[in-house]
């Protein structure tokens, strides 16, 4: 369990602030979402004690920074944005230093790190030399030496290639339980059938924390698919549409709206994504904003 309690932290050469006055993230997979510039990686830096707020206090499992800052980042896995490895170092290196700074490797897992994460091609590669996609995995595999109890992954499917993304998301989704793991991502539809729940950040402030379920429900407007004649799509709100396609003649639609927009129209599932469409479209008329 990882607990904020009136945490306020400033970014240093910004007007940016960050205000979380109580948050409670639970055991499995948090989809941290929100635009550019609303604070997502400074909250996960937060989280992983790479940075420290001005005021408040962070609670890991009972424990705090300020008597158990060495036993917290033992249980904490981070794949920063951006993240930058040591470049001369193979990867069987890098891997095992590491593992030292979380106090050793246990038997086997270094091959079991390799593995997962599909490095046995490149144990003897210097980082210098890695495609992108490669090096993301090896920080994605640092972040899990010592089976830590809470990940902080920042944009983690980054450069990975598609079976890669789906690879990892599996990977994660299997290593959930009885972890904490928040995954900021703009990608929530690889998420979709992975995600526990969902913090939705704006301007450095928390404006929805929930489950899946709760994320997609009691919303102002549902998802329509359904068919025009060509041309006809320009009747609707732009904003209204999430994907037109042309057909032989007709145009098929997505398209969001408080009720049906017409004959031919039937409600769609709504997805992760859509509801985040319809949160930041309707934003006005959802309780609790
Ligand atoms: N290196 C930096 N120096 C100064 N200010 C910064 C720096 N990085 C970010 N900021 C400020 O902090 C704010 C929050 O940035 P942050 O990177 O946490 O947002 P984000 O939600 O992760 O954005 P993105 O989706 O683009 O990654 C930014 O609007 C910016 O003003």
């Amino acid at each position: 369990m990882l607990e904020m309690h009136q945490v306020v932290y400033r970014r240093q050469a910004s007007s940016f602030e960050l205000s979380v006055p109580r948050l409670t993230l639970k055991p499995g997979i948090t989809l941290l979402v929100g635009p550019n510039g609303a604070g997502k990686s400074s909250l996960l830096q937060l989280l992983a004690t790479a940075r420290f707020p001005d005021s408040g206090i962070i609670r890991y499992d009972g424990l705090g920074v300020e008597r158990d800052l060495a036993a917290i980042r033992a249980r904490i896995g981070f794949v920063p944005s951006g993240v930058e490895l040591y470049e001369q170092m193979t990867v069987t290196k890098l891997l095992r230093y590491f593992a030292e700074l979380k106090g050793g490797l246990a038997a086997g897992e270094l091959e079991w790190l390799i593995e997962s994460f599909h490095l046995g091609d490149y144990r003897a590669h210097k980082i210098k030399t890695l495609a992108q996609g490669v090096r993301q995995r090896v920080a994605l595999a640092q972040a899990w030496i010592a089976s830590p109890s809470f990940l902080f992954l920042d944009e983690p499917l980054n450069a990975l290639d598609t079976l890669e993304r789906l690879h990892f998301t599996r990977f994660v989704a299997a290593h959930s339980r009885s972890r904490t793991i928040v995954v900021s991502t703009h990608e929530m539809n690889e998420w979709e059938a992975w995600a526990d729940h969902v913090l939705w950040f704006e301007e450095g402030l928390p404006c929805f924390y929930g489950t899946a379920e709760e994320w997609t429900e009691g919303l102002p407007a549902s998802v329509w698919t359904g068919t025009v004649v060509q041309g006809a799509h320009r009747r609707f709100d732009p904003a209204q549409l999430l994907h037109i396609r042309p057909e032989d003649g007709y145009d098929e639609l997505r398209l969001l709206g408080s009720r049906c927009p017409g004959a031919g129209f039937e409600p769609a599932l709504t997805t992760l994504e859509d509801a985040y469409f319809i949160r930041c479209r309707y934003r006005a008329g959802i309780a609790g904003r």
